[in-house]
């Protein structure tokens, strides 16, 4: 079972402090949400986790491996990372770029096997995008890009998988359609996944442990039900918010209840003020 783990994890832009001394040790078979606000800190901390950027102080260790050591086919063996952004660059059809998740597994020179087309089929399919396999990129939605590099990430089959908000610019369905594969896969092949999300019942629903990110620390590590405390929400967010039980899931459910919350807004909405 791979181990993954970082460790007094450091990074500044400049003289610009990002992360301050992160340790995170992650599961097989979980996924880790991370949580905070805009500017908080989680793409900086997924891309030093995945290498794109080098932390000035800690260690990311792959079982038992620096994974500045590592040669980059064996970083791309171990870690697959969906980034954010993506330029668009050449006219490609879906499957070719699906396909190039295969690389590190056959180099660039190898036809692909057998073992291999089933694996960029079942990511494409994982990705919703089995019909849109032959379409040229160019031609995309900004949905349909999200989605094509999400199963380029998942044609990787890496044990390590690092997700940057996913689920941005997806609708209802596939929001919902991408996590919960995201999920199975994770528990069937015992992957590691590292998904940032904004929305925090998204997190409630699908992460087993939440990290919420604030002042270039983790608040809070837990579950959903240890991490979704209105008074984190409030620190890490600056917005009220009241947290009920989710009414089918039982998970915790967050109610944003604005940035000031008086008296007044909490009587509007029939909290916690008595009635006259
Ligand atoms: N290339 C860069 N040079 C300097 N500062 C940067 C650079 N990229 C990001 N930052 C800063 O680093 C901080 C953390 O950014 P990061 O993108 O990690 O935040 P985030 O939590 O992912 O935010 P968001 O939710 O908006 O995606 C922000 O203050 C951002 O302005």
């Amino acid at each position: 079972m791979t181990r993954f783990y970082a460790q007094g994890l450091t990074f500044s832009y400049a003289d610009r402090l990002i992360l301050d001394s992160i340790s995170l040790e992650f599961c097989a078979g979980e996924i880790l949400v991370l949580l905070g606000a805009n500017g908080a800190g989680k793409t900086t901390l997924l891309q030093s986790l995945s290498r794109q950027l080098n932390p000035v102080n800690g260690v990311v260790g792959v079982d038992g491996r620096d994974i500045q050591t590592m040669s980059r086919r064996s970083l791309a063996q171990s870690i697959a990372f969906m980034p954010q952004q993506e330029n668009r660059g050449t006219p490609l059809r879906v499957i070719d770029v699906v396909r190039l998740g295969r690389t590190p597994h056959r180099g660039w020179w190898m036809p692909l096997t057998r073992d291999d087309s089933d694996i960029v089929d079942q990511s494409l399919e994982a990705a919703g995008l089995t019909d849109l396999r032959d379409r040229v990129i160019t031609e995309l939605s900004g949905g349909e890009w999200r989605r094509m590099i999400l199963a380029r990430a998942l044609a990787q089959a890496s044990p390590i998988v690092l997700l940057d908000e996913p689920t941005a610019g997806l609708d209802l369905k596939f929001q919902f359609d991408v996590l919960d594969r995201v999920r199975q896969m994770a528990k069937q092949r015992g992957l590691i996944v590292v998904v940032t999300l904004h929305d925090l019942n998204h997190a409630a629903l699908f992460g087993d442990r939440l990290a919420l990110l604030s002042q270039r620390s983790i608040l809070a590590l837990g579950s959903p039900q240890e991490v979704l405390q209105p008074h984190l929400i409030e620190q890490a967010f600056g917005v009220s918010v009241v947290v009920i039980e989710h009414p089918v899931h039982g998970t915790p459910f967050v109610v944003p209840l604005g940035e000031s919350c008086t008296s007044e807004t909490q009587q509007r909405h029939g909290k916690g003020v008595p009635r006259e």
